[in-house]
């Protein structure tokens, strides 16, 4: 059996950092995630004039429930959507001119329905450059509240990041939400706002949200349920056991749900209060799987699947096109260089079995794409990548730790 510890989720890194900055009191992160998007998250808040110290194994940020200490601030998201559409939603509750830029890769991706919401609820903010893209401008006044209708079937991180906001503003925020993706993240923002003494609802498709503020507290960091994904499936497609503590029943995280889907396709899963283990059984059958509400593990899946002993469908996954690159066509074009039968359609892409041969994935900057296809390596000779530190955004220690894990086997 292989233990593995896995770093700090980083969908609940950022929301503990965004609730942390707008709770009355000083909070304690404990094992936060130290990567390229949460150090962005960081630097973020520390340039819009929060305090954030950043000790080892613990973070600790000085809440303002007011809003920014900086009156002007230029902040640079970098890769991180989180951190791009989170910031400025929080930024726009204070007071002050904010400017607020990102990569070149997040500058491609959307966040116009959020900034449509921010504008209806009174904030004024534009667009520098392409209308719904980032760079932009808020000129921040704080935000009364009211009733708000949002499409979040690009990214539930456009809902997460005004349920977040709901607490501060005068009078709270009721939102109905037409279409929603990713929805098992939507329910990490609930449980982490109750857990900063909000008190939002849910009934069906309406969200609501009083306006009570947060209040600090010591918030321990879960394993990344998404990072846990690569070390799950290489224990499905070798054979071996892996354990990842901390993640188990308890878990706030949707995407440790991809262990069903190994179950499904033949591995043993056992989803204990202390931690989850995973071991291959050498079946790994095909299968069709909706993963509308796990997408963050498609490139996992679509990296193991020619390996099967059927096809693999992987349904309702629209959404990941608009992720650090596009994830459906970038893992068509790397299965198609390993040698894989593909074809995919606007949501949806199928994987035949057959045994891949050597080649250079095409990572396009996407952490994941290189996670997802060092898993194919292990049974793959001659796997290279072309940009390979893109692991940096979430999980900078990656390839030292899977070697290791691969010498252990
Ligand atoms: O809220 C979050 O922390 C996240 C939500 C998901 O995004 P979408 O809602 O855009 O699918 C997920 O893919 C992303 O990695 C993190
Ligand atoms: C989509 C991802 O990141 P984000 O949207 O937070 O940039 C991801 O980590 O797979």
């Amino acid at each position: 059996m292989t233990v593995i510890d896995i770093p700090g989720s980083k969908s609940v890194t950022a929301r503990a950092l965004f609730l942390a900055a707008a709770a009355e009191g000083t909070t304690t992160l404990v094992r936060p995630l130290v990567s390229d998007d949460t150090e962005g998250f960081a630097e973020g808040l520390t340039a819009l004039g929060y305090e954030v110290e950043r000790g080892p194994g613990a973070w600790r940020v000085q809440g303002r429930p007011a809003g920014p200490a900086a009156s002007t601030a230029d902040v640079h998201c970098r890769d991180g959507a989180t951190t791009a559409r989170f910031l400025p939603t929080l930024a726009a509750a204070g007071h002050g001119d904010f400017r607020f830029d990102a990569s070149a890769q997040m500058r491609r991706r959307p966040l116009g329905p959020l900034t449509a919401a921010l504008r209806a609820l009174g904030v004024d903010l534009r667009h520098e450059e392409a209308k719904g893209h980032h760079p932009l401008r808020i000129a921040a006044s704080g935000v009364k509240g009211g009733r708000l209708t949002l499409d979040a079937g690009q990214s539930s991180q456009y809902l997460t990041a005004l349920l977040m906001l709901g607490p501060l503003t005068a009078e709270g925020l009721t939102i109905t939400v037409t279409d929603l993706v990713s929805e098992p993240y939507v329910e990490i923002t609930l449980a982490m706002m109750r857990s900063f003494g909000a008190q939002p609802t849910r009934e069906n498709d309406v969200f609501t949200v009083p306006p009570t503020g947060y209040r600090a507290t010591t918030y321990a960091i879960e394993p990344d349920a998404s990072t846990a994904s690569y070390f799950f499936a290489a224990a499905a497609l070798t054979g071996r056991e892996v354990t990842v503590p901390g993640l188990g029943t308890g878990a706030l995280q949707g995407d440790l749900a991809f262990v069903d889907v190994l179950g499904r396709m033949g591995a043993d899963v056992a989803v204990t209060a202390a931690g989850t283990t995973v071991r291959g059984t050498g079946r790994l059958h095909g299968l069709t799987v909706n993963m509308r509400d796990i997408s963050d593990t498609m490139p996992t899946l679509a990296a193991l699947a020619p390996f099967a002993d059927g096809p693999v469908r992987i349904e309702d996954v629209a959404n990941t096109r608009v992720k650090e690159c596009d994830r459906l066509e970038a893992c068509a074009q790397n299965l198609r260089r390993l040698g894989i039968p593909v074809t995919t359609g606007h949501d949806w892409i199928e994987i035949r079995p057959a045994t891949p041969r050597p080649a250079e994935i095409a990572t396009h900057g996407d952490h994941r794409i290189v996670m997802s296809f060092a898993v194919t390596g292990l049974r793959t000779p001659g796997i290279g990548f072309d940009d390979p530190g893109c692991v940096r955004k979430t999980f900078p220690a990656f390839h030292q730790v899977f070697q290791d894990f691969r010498a252990t086997a």
